[in-house]
């Protein structure tokens, strides 16, 4: 099997490096337009515009902003994988999209569906039942109980927890430490316990 490209320099791009060979996968290179350098954690990083030479390979936007990987994910014409570290414990009644992420110690159990290009970050829970639409981030250490709905492009903050059966609307965020009792408005920001919206989003993702 050819090796991962990593679309994206960044932070991000070094733990997905890290999840890629505890799979015992290689990574190829990194791309990424705004890298000043021309090597990455030892690799070589190309530009957008080099990328038809690797069209065989498969790739992943190691990119944390859940707009730009959607932006990124509609200009790419590549395969894209799902790597999900080997210390991740997945039921194997789960779906999960191209593209997607799953980072050590984080666990996703029985009847989860999450979609494309999604983060479900180190030590992250994701209970019986839930399901993630595309570009979703899950932080690290947050809770998602049972049968929580997740639409496109939210992202729950670190160790912010939704009680079951609530539903977080399109790129909402939830903040860090948060704890969700009721449903959260698509393109609101909560947070507090109990979470409470403090402002909402420019609809810029649409
Ligand atoms: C591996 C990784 O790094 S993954 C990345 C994980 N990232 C996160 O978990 C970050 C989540 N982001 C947050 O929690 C942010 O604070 C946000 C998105 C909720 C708000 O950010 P901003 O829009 O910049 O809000 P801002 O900082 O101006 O705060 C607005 C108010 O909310 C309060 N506030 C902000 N975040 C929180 C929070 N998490 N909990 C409680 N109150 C908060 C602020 O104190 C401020 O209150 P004030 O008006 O009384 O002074």
């Amino acid at each position: 099997m050819s090796k991962l490209c990593l679309y994206g320099a960044s932070g991000h791009g070094k733990v997905i490096k890290d999840i890629v060979l505890s799979t015992n996968k290689e990574v190829q290179c990194f791309f990424d337009d705004y890298c000043i350098n021309k090597q990455f954690l030892g690799l070589s990083v190309f530009s957008s515009d080099e990328i038809k030479t690797f069209e065989k390979n498969e790739f992943i936007i190691s990119i944390g902003d859940n707009s730009i990987r959607k932006i990124i994910s509609k200009k790419l014409t590549v395969q894209f994988a799902k790597v999900i570290h080997k210390k991740a414990i997945v039921s194997k009644d789960v779906e999960i999209g191209k593209g997607t992420v799953v980072m050590a110690g984080a666990i996703i159990n029985a009847n989860v569906k999450i979609g494309k290009h999604c983060i479900i970050n180190t030590n992250a829970v994701v209970e019986h039942d839930c399901f993630l639409e595309d570009f979703v981030h899950i932080s690290p250490s947050a809770t998602i109980t049972g049968n929580v709905t997740i639409n496109e492009g939210a992202h729950i903050g670190a160790a912010a927890t939704i009680i079951p059966n609530i539903k977080i609307g399109k790129w909402a965020t939830v903040g860090a430490g948060a704890v969700v009792l009721k449903d959260v408005p698509e393109f609101a920001i909560v947070v507090g316990n109990p979470a409470r919206i403090i402002k909402y989003k420019e609809k810029e993702n649409e």
